[in-house]
């Protein structure tokens, strides 16, 4: 059909539009405007009483509506249609994920593109501000060529190939901490980008936290320009950078999980680096795995992708294991004479029963050690993964604990200065200043019970009044630009003891940090989550990981003290034995049929009442499970409350979903979408949603 010889009222689009509904929505193609519609269209409508912006999914030339009746499309964005892989992600992500498409599609398109009166503006150049950080020619350093070691040229060579074969491959690039993965696989893309149309993506954790990565990743392609996606910037260059992407103009695309979605119409590679990372899951709204929709959109465009990780997430490590995808190692550290840690597990109960002091949970062998260190002038790290003062505040006379009124948790204890304390939830945010007397007895004698970051920079300053202590937690780096400033200390030597939670820990390459110490870890090894072991796992050897790192760190030491020791994680830490610890968790749980052994979802409800939530999906898993289509494969669990039933004043259910088979799974996870809408019906304040491929249960 051309735009030509068809009356264009008769010109139907479908349009996707960010709504709860499940459908698309039929409006006219405009006669007044000039071009054809296409799909991946941005275009603005009048949706119910509202104006909206939308994307158009298909082009009929008929309707089931009044064709009198039905609207017109009020205007085109001045923009190429989204490009084709975005779109048949986000049509593949919606289905998958169990939500509307205009859900998925609209969010990823930026704020300001959403507006139609921002149109125009964002038409024009904009003045770049020196700390806008918008689209950016990068620019070489003098002296910034390093050679690649062998390992490393043997994977640039092999990445190359498989670039030139025009051909999908999934790589799993396992190289030890520090063993310079990120210089090979820039200079990979860097062979790429010879081609000045060529387009690539990296992804990133969290990208505020690793502005060292960024001037990397500049200083690797000298006059390519650059652009950042991540929750860091303003709207406008948020939406600039993206139009850079979709437009072509931008060569690199460097981001969070968000620039999965980012529209590029030449993207010849993807990297996901830390693919470990449980920040590539999107914890609201659509649920969706940054990690899993590249690895589909690099299939979906022919193209590698990297998947980086010294600790690898099992789901990956077990597809390379299987062949599926092609693991490139680096066993060797790659700066000159740069040596692995020698990693101490410290049997905290052998201590106590040789009568060894420790003191505020810290070890009198780790004490003497941080001595040591600062002595000869070099870095320590101590690593709590918990931040505030204390975990929570206790009457010694009746028991009262500080606990939230709006969650099942205990309300954290913070040194706001010197002589004032607050008590704060960091499941809902809520702060109040410490109470003088215990609301149930009215003692005065309110004490904190365990240790957070600043409990023990606190006891630390004390011990070692001469050192430089240096405090890194969500609350040190809230915000804009202090994480950067705080990193820079580090990597200026401005730091004798980092004291920090697992933030410290993502990748960062500290060239003179000499001793990790490791002190309240044990905790998650009694966690009812059966990922619990694997992370505490890659936590640690990514801790571990940031001791040793160059020349100038000389002998490194990594102490991580337990009272654990015989625990499996400790045993694989102690030889830093990465593969047989994932070995021995995969043979886990084949055993009992966990995954990557099968495929799970799981269904979220949540309401004033526990009653009212946990009936709701009872009803709906009735329904389900007595449907003739309901596969018999898939196994619905019992409704339970969840580990954490309060937050923010909701209580909150769920059930399990599992199964051997991922098309059985999608089946039953549509049988129940269609019976928890129907459940809603009844029961309307209950909140419900389903998560796909849960990282925590
Ligand atoms: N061929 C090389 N010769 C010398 N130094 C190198 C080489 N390759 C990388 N390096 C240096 O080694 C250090 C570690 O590299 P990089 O940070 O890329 O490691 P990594 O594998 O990403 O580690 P991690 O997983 O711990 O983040 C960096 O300082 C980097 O500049
Ligand atoms: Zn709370």
């Amino acid at each position: 059909m051309s735009f030509e010889d068809k009356s264009p009222e008769k010109i139907i689009v479908q349009v996707a539009i960010d709504s709860p509904l499940n459908q698309l929505f039929d409006y006219a193609w405009h006669e007044d405007f000039a071009t054809a519609p296409q799909k991946g269209q941005i275009v603005q409508v009048s949706f119910g009483r509202q104006e909206c912006i939308g994307v158009v999914m298909q082009v009929l030339d008929k309707t089931d509506y009044d064709l009198e009746k039905i609207k017109k499309v009020q205007a085109i964005a001045p923009l190429q249609p989204i490009s084709s892989d975005v779109m048949a992600m986000a049509e593949f992500a919606a289905i998958y994920y169990q939500r509307p498409i205009g859900e998925v599609l609209i969010p990823s398109i930026p704020k300001m593109w959403r507006q139609k009166n921002k149109w125009e503006l964002l038409g024009k150049e904009k003045r770049l501000s020196k700390t806008s950080a918008a689209t950016k020619n990068t620019k070489a350093q003098p002296g910034n060529e390093i050679s690649l070691n062998e390992e490393q040229l043997f994977i640039v060579e092999k990445l190359w190939n498989q670039s030139i074969s025009k051909k999908f491959s999934c790589n799993l690039l396992q190289g030890i901490t520090g063993s310079g993965k990120t210089l090979t696989y820039l200079r990979w893309l860097k062979k790429i980008l010879d081609d000045d149309e060529s387009q690539v993506m990296i992804m990133v954790p969290e990208i505020n936290l690793t502005p060292q990565l960024e001037s990397s990743v500049e200083q690797a392609f000298p006059g390519k320009k650059l652009v950042v996606m991540h929750s860091g910037i303003t709207d406008r260059t948020r939406a600039d950078n993206w139009e850079k992407a979709h437009s072509g103009k931008a060569q690199i695309i460097l981001g969070t999980r968000m620039a999965v979605a980012t529209s590029a119409p030449n993207l010849k590679a993807i990297v996901v680096d830390e693919e470990h990372d449980l920040s590539y899951k999107q914890q609201e709204g659509v649920r969706y795995s940054a990690r899993d929709l590249a690895v589909w959109r690099g299939k979906k465009l022919n193209i590698p992708v990297v998947l980086a990780s010294a600790t690898p997430s099992l789901e990956t490590w077990f597809h390379a294991q299987e062949k599926r995808y092609e693991i490139l190692s680096l066993k060797e550290r790659a700066a000159k004479n740069a040596k692995p840690p020698l990693i101490q597990i410290l049997d905290l109960k052998q201590e106590q029963k040789a009568g060894k002091k420790n003191e505020h949970g810290i070890s009198e062998y780790l004490l003497n050690e941080l001595q040591k260190n600062i002595e000869q002038g070099r870095q320590s790290i101590i690593y709590i993964n918990r931040r505030g003062y204390s975990p929570v505040l206790n009457c010694q006379a009746c028991g009262w604990l500080s606990d939230c009124v709006k969650c099942s948790a205990h309300m954290v204890l913070h040194k706001i200065t010197e002589q004032k304390k607050n008590l704060c939830c960091h499941h809902c945010g809520v702060m109040r200043p410490v109470q003088k007397v215990c609301p149930d007895c009215g003692n005065t004698d309110l004490s904190p019970l365990g240790k957070g970051t600043q409990k023990i920079e606190e006891f630390l300053s004390e011990r070692f009044p001469k050192a430089k202590i240096l405090r890194i937690d969500a609350d040190t780096t809230r915000t804009k630009g202090s994480a950067e400033s705080l990193f820079s200390e580090i990597h200026d030597g401005d730091a004798d003891i980092i004291v920090g939670t697992q933030m410290i820990a993502k990748g960062h390459d500290y060239q003179s940090v000499s001793l990790v110490g490791v002190i309240d870890a044990d905790a998650s090894l009694f966690s009812q989550d059966f990922r619990a072991s694997e992370r505490l796992f890659a936590q640690l050897m990514q801790v571990a990981g940031r001791a040793g790192r160059s020349e100038e760190a000389g002998e490194s030491k990594v102490i991580i003290q337990t009272n654990y020791p015989e625990a499996s994680p400790y045993k694989y830490l102690r030889h830093a034995d990465v593969d047989g610890f994932l070995e021995e968790i995969k043979n886990e749980r084949q055993l009992v049929g966990l995954p990557p052994f099968s495929y799970q979802a799981l269904v979220h409800g949540e309401h004033k009442t526990l009653v009212q939530a946990i009936d709701m999906l009872k009803d709906a898993s009735q329904l389900a499970k007595s449907d003739k289509i309901w596969p018999a494969n898939a196994m619905l669990s019992d409704v339970i409350p969840r580990a954490m039933v309060r937050i923010a004043g909701k209580e909150r259910a769920q059930m399990l979903v599992e199964s051997e088979s991922r098309q059985d799974l999608q089946k039953s996870i549509e049988i129940l979408q269609h019976y928890l809408t129907e459940a809603h019906t009844k029961r309307k304040g209950v909140g419900w949603y389903i998560e796909r491929d849960p990282i925590s249960i």
